[in-house]
């Protein structure tokens, strides 16, 4: 052990943690409970060594938020997984640092809001979508219709939209495929790289065990999905003609050749991140979204007579509704604390050697975030375990929230770059589902909040019957 590492079990040689470690994740079911256990045993600031990787976990508002706001805490892992995805190189935005991730994350963001994002441009892409759904769920009213992911191609539209200029049709046959692949490849490790990471040569004695072959798999279907749209653009693009989408952009920025971050692996890496990025963690809140309406349908009725009496039967709800949709904000909010869909957020790495609460932290380690400890404080909430979205309203029913304790997206400079886009989407989708349609259980069976495990959760499959409301 490192002189002064943040307390934990004794290491082994070659594994670590790791057994220790997997004994727990069969116990708990999930990896954020495998460091809420450790993190009962041994406080805030937990250090474990899981093959050859220093890992640390981080517990509580207090100690996040310092991982969040310090620069030393800003970089992302490096490791045979992390480069897997992006040609054996640091590319790409979710997973570089250093340099190439500020050009890049300043380069997406700048031309991410020049195509619309966080304007009226993009509430319109979204409107156009929930338009689509709901006429494809009126089509099926009445029936039995899975939700664990009927939005995966509606939400990722808006941001293939500014991306690459196109949308994709609800029901493509290919696109569902991949995003199946995409959903199956978060569910293979957690966020810390898995075995992949900690034990790389595993590869070549168990490739299928540690999830190497499946990986490879996923991400030659994602790069030869990608390598076409690219293409398309690279034939139809020029210097003189505005860009017409974030792809456009960065073409023009690499003839031009005044930054060497921009290259084609780059641009493949940026393009993969950005879709996964966007198309899992919005679909999946949203699955949870509806889930909850069955579970609670007392609450899915406070919604709906929330939505007839701000907005009324004869329009459709719009962004500009939200500040006075008091109570379905503070739904959405509940259900982002609640299931916190990134529950150990983004891993994080130690840029230099240096200290946490009075530990060491040596440079490489890995700092993994627990958001779920955040949103789960009995000491702050009180009853963590309630869905409760009272919690985020003042007696005057206006929303109240503690940014130190409510952290979905993240904090500091590596907070998620699609807040903006995945709030949008989630409340327009939830809110016009809910002025549409009552959400009825479909099967007997019991439905519980508690999801898949992996980087993020995923609801379990299930079906609810959509009833049409009364205009
Ligand atoms: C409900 C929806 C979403 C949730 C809960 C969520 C959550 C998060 C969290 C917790 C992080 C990690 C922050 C950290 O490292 O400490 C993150 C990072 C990120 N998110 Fe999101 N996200 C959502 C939607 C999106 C969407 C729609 C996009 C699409 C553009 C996106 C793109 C990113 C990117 C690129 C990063 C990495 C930022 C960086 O490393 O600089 N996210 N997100």
């Amino acid at each position: 052990r490192p002189r002064k590492y943040p307390p934990g079990p004794n290491f082994l040689p070659i594994v670590g943690n790791y057994l220790e470690y997997r004994k727990l994740l069969q116990t708990t079911g999930y990896h954020h409970l495998v460091w809420t256990k450790l993190s009962e045993r041994y406080g805030e600031v937990v250090g474990l060594k899981l093959g050859r990787m220093l890992t640390v976990g981080v517990f509580g508002a207090e100690a996040i938020k310092e991982v969040f706001t310090r620069e030393d805490f800003d970089g992302r892992p490096d490791g045979f997984f992390f480069r897997l995805r992006t040609f054996g190189k640091r590319l790409g935005i979710v997973f570089s640092d250093g340099q190439l991730w500020k050009n890049q994350r300043k380069f997406s963001l700048q031309h991410l809001r020049s195509f619309g994002f966080g304007r009226r441009e993009m509430e319109e892409k979204i409107q156009e979508e929930t338009r689509s759904l709901i006429e494809i769920f009126k089509g099926s009213a009445g029936e039995a219709i899975f939700m664990h992911k009927a939005f995966d191609i509606s939400v990722l539209n808006a941001l293939w939209a500014m991306m690459a200029g196109e949308r994709f049709d609800i029901e493509d046959a290919r696109l569902k495929k991949l995003l199946q692949i995409i959903h199956d490849a978060f569910r293979l490790v957690d966020i810390s790289g898995g075995l992949l990471n900690q034990m790389p040569f595993l590869r070549h004695i168990a490739p299928d065990a540690i999830g190497y072959t499946l990986n490879k798999e996923i991400l030659e279907r994602m790069w030869a999905f990608l390598a076409e749209t690219i293409s398309e653009h690279r034939k139809t693009v020029t210097l003189s003609q505005q860009p017409r989408d974030l792809i456009d952009a960065f073409l023009q920025k690499m003839d031009i050749k005044n930054d060497d971050s921009f290259t084609d692996d780059q641009l493949m890496s940026l393009c993969l991140d950005l879709f996964m990025a966007g198309a899992e963690t919005t679909s999946n809140m949203l699955g949870f979204a509806i889930l909850v309406m069955v579970l609670y349908p007392e609450i899915q009725k406070k919604v709906q007579n929330e939505l007839d009496l701000e907005v009324g039967r004869n329009r459709w709800p719009c962004l500009s509704d939200r500040i006075r949709l008091k109570y379905t904000e503070a739904v959405l909010m509940e259900l982002q604390r609640r299931v916190t869909v990134a529950p150990l957020g983004i891993a994080h790495r130690a840029v230099r050697d240096t200290e946490l609460y009075g530990y060491n932290i040596p440079r490489d380690t890995i700092i993994l975030t627990n958001l779920y400890s955040v949103h789960m404080d009995k000491h702050y909430w009180k009853d963590p375990m309630e869905f409760r979205p009272e919690r985020f309203l003042n007696e005057k029913g206006d929303l109240v929230v503690n940014e130190k304790h409510y952290v979905p997206f993240g904090g500091g400079k590596r907070r998620c770059l699609g807040e903006t886009l995945g709030k949008a989407n989630i409340f327009m989708f939830f809110s016009t589902v809910l002025h549409n349609f009552h959400v009825e259980k479909a099967d007997d069976v019991e439905l519980k909040l508690e999801g898949y495990d992996g980087v993020t959760m995923a609801p379990k499959p299930f079906r609810v019957r959509l009833i049409a409301r009364k205009d």
